[in-house]
């Protein structure tokens, strides 16, 4: 891929070109049987889902526990960063032997969102003609994800997930599970999620995927073959996400109005510059705006008689809980899912200083709320 190295000066390009999802490293992959109906109308043919698995499915695959990532996560839930693997298992203190999510009692699911660039197929696929998808790829809604993941599970033969947890996007997932398909959820935990995207969740989505589009090296995204990808856009994009995944009290107690040591940039610059190369290192900007236009669109209540009607499908026993700190998704958006769930126990909140991240770094925190949710499965 194209890497841009950001440094106190600007962006410099660095080499290569972002190619089809990642076929390395410890995942496996499942190639969905035939086209896959999507919400809007269209059909996606030869997709695929690239999934992890922890632990052994029980005879009667009463164990089996899905957990849906975030917008940049992939499958690598847990474990070390590794060929194929760039970064370590975002929920690594969660999920293993003797850990809240006992791969010695469950069998765990992790899939890469459709539309992602971590296995799954996205915007940086191959079509059948063997070309990028590139602009042709279709515009997917969160209920198309969960189709395909629908069709993982009956692949997988599970016909009831014991659990279905997610954070953030992975939550949004998670609640489309437990109203689209109530007979297959048991249980699920909805962290740090929403019933239907804001106007201000929306903005922030529509700010970033503009960054991206208006980066001349967008190419209307068809930029796969270019030299240069949309890094520029795309590392904004993420300085903007990033700004809203922390809490203005943190960033002013870890960075304040300092500048970087020997510097013009500000500390705070410096962190969001480093962020930004992070993700472009790793991240293909045709998924990011997938997947961030998804997220927007999010309206759970849509073609199912509104919001409070949709809720009212869910009978899997919830636990909703939210960061106290979370200006992305406030908690008031997590008391409405768990006041409109007739299934939810009363909202739980984490505690913590870093915002809407708080939901990967309060790992303590999160693990009572896993527990608390599996003990009763
Ligand atoms: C579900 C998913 O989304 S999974 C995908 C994994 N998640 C992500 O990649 C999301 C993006 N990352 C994050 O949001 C965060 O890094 C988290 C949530 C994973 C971890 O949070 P924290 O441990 O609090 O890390 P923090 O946000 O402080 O970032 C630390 C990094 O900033 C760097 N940094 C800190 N201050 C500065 C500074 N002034 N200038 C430049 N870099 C800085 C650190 O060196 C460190 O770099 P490294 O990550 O390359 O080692
Ligand atoms: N840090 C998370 C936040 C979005 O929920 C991510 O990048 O996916």
């Amino acid at each position: 891929m194209t890497l841009i190295r950001t440094t106190a000066s600007g962006s410099l390009p660095v080499t290569g070109a972002w190619r089809e999802g990642n076929p390395l490293g410890r995942r496996e992959f499942f190639a969905l049987p035939g086209p896959l109906r999507l919400q809007g109308g269209a059909s996606l043919p030869g997709a695929r889902l690239a999934y992890e698995t922890w632990g052994t499915l029980a005879p009667d695959a009463g164990n089996a526990v899905l957990v849906l990532h975030a917008l940049t996560g992939d499958s690598h839930v847990a474990g070390a960063v590794e060929p194929g693997h760039p970064t370590p298992g975002w929920w690594n203190e969660l999920i293993g032997p003797g850990k809240p999510l006992d791969t010695d009692r469950w069998f765990v699911v992790a899939p890469n969102a459709l539309g992602g660039c971590q296995g799954s197929t996205g915007p940086s696929s191959l079509e059948p003609q063997g070309k990028p998808w590139g602009s042709r790829f279709p515009v997917l809604t969160l209920r198309d994800l969960v189709r395909a993941e629908v069709q993982l599970a009956d692949a997988l033969g599970v016909h009831r997930w014991a659990a279905v947890i997610g954070g953030s996007l992975g939550s949004l997932r998670a609640l489309e599970w437990a109203v689209d398909q109530p007979d297959r959820v048991k249980s699920a935990l909805l962290l740090a999620g929403t019933a239907v995207s804001s106007a201000e969740q929306i903005a922030w989505c529509a700010a970033q995927v503009h960054a991206i589009t208006g980066d001349p090296a967008w190419h209307g995204g068809d930029f796969y073959d270019e030299p240069v990808g949309p890094n520029v856009g795309l590392g904004l994009a993420r300085r903007i996400a990033h700004i809203t995944y922390r809490s203005p009290a943190e960033l002013d107690a870890r960075f304040g109005h300092a500048h970087q040591p020997g510097e013009e940039r500000y500390a705070v610059e410096s962190y969001l510059d480093h962020q930004a190369w992070k993700l472009v290192r790793r991240f293909d900007a045709g998924s990011y705006v997938t997947l961030t236009k998804a997220m927007a669109a999010y309206d759970v209540g849509l073609d199912r008689g509104g919001v409070e009607a949709a809720l009212r499908r869910v009978t899997a026993r919830t636990v909703v809980a939210g960061v106290d700190s979370d200006r992305l998704f406030p908690l008031e958006q997590q008391r409405a899912l768990a006041e409109g769930i007739p299934t939810s126990g009363p909202l739980r909140v984490v505690r913590s200083d870093h915002g809407h991240d708080g939901f990967l770094i309060e790992t303590d925190q999160v693990g009572h709320l896993l527990t608390d949710l599996l003990d009763q499965v």
